[in-house]
């Protein structure tokens, strides 16, 4: 069944469909077996989920970096988010995950590093608007001498961010991108991520942990649970959140949910089974959502 969000009119078109998908990663049992979802334009979402439930490999399918099924199964801006290269060539698809390394290459075993401005990296991107890239050198605070393997953390994720943002995206994909971001950049980050929705009607699906002032940022929320889609809903009807302090235990509560599910299974089986459940269940390798922890 295809879960919509509600204020999306039978008539609108959607940011991103994915419908009746399927992905396994080879050799894996599949992550998702059967699953829809539809965003609406304008729509920021948070994807929410406990490590390993499939969150990143969803927002890579996303991003077309998986090709997956036919050319319907994963639409994004009615294209195929895999087959239509234009979206992500074109700067309409952005996508921003994972963390740069400093090393750019290696000779044997030795890493090398480059040393290369943030302005080297930021200007070298073609075709944007220098008004654009002002505000956003600005915005992320980023000093254009900065030499990139001589940065800390944050400020090399600064000058990623800065360059996944140059274009004007119409859908954009973030996973957990702001984590090493100091509190004034994540809230004016934030901030005009909310404008490019408010005033561009550009999709956002933000995937993450951290949920300090999103209550008032999102719009919606997806709850991931080992691939399998849980809770989409708009926040402002999400009727835990009236009851509870913040999104933050909203969240946890869900999560903690899903661990005693598992934890109780064991007791329901004989005690030759409760025996071998138990020496399992005490190593750390008993299942990949807590394999997670190890990558
Ligand atoms: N390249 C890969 N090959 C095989 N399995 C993978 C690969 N990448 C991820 N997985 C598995 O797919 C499942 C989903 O992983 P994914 O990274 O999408 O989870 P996540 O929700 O983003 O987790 P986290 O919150 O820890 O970032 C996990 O069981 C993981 O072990």
């Amino acid at each position: 069944m295809v879960q919509q969000f509600e204020n999306v009119s039978p008539n609108s078109s959607s940011s991103i469909k994915v419908q009746a998908m399927q992905f396994a990663y080879p050799g894996q049992p599949p992550i998702f077996a059967d699953f829809s979802l539809e965003i609406a334009p304008g729509s920021r979402c948070l994807l929410v989920g406990a490590n390993g439930s499939g969150k990143t490999t969803l927002l890579k399918i996303l991003a077309g970096k998986h090709m997956v099924g036919g050319r319907d199964v994963v639409q994004v801006l009615n294209s195929s988010a895999f087959h239509d290269t234009h979206l992500v060539c074109g700067g309409d698809l952005a996508y921003l995950g994972g963390s740069w390394s400093k090393t750019i290459g290696c000779a044997g075993d030795v890493p090398l590093q480059g040393d290369i401005s943030a302005e080297q990296m930021i200007f070298g991107v073609e075709g944007t608007d220098p008004d654009r890239r002002e505000k956003l050198v600005e915005l992320l605070d980023i000093d254009l001498q900065w030499r990139m393997h001589k940065v800390s953390d944050g400020q090399r994720r600064r000058v990623q961010i800065c360059m996944g943002l140059l274009h004007p995206f119409k859908v954009l994909l973030l996973d957990e991108v702001t984590v090493d971001l100091d509190v004034v950049a994540r809230m004016d980050l934030l901030e005009f991520l909310k404008e490019e929705c408010d005033q561009r009607g550009a999709t956002i699906v933000y995937a993450t942990h951290i949920f300090d002032g999103l209550e008032t940022w999102a719009t919606h929320l997806a709850y991931i649970q080992e691939g399998e889609l849980r809770r989409v809903e708009k926040l402002s009807e999400l009727h835990e959140l009236k009851s509870s302090t913040n999104l933050l235990s909203v969240v946890e509560s869900w999560l903690r949910s899903e661990t005693k599910l598992e934890k109780k299974k064991p007791v329901t089986t004989t005690n030759t089974h409760t025996q071998k459940s138990s020496g399992f269940d005490a190593s750390p390798f008993r299942s990949s959502r807590h394999m997670a922890y190890y990558r």
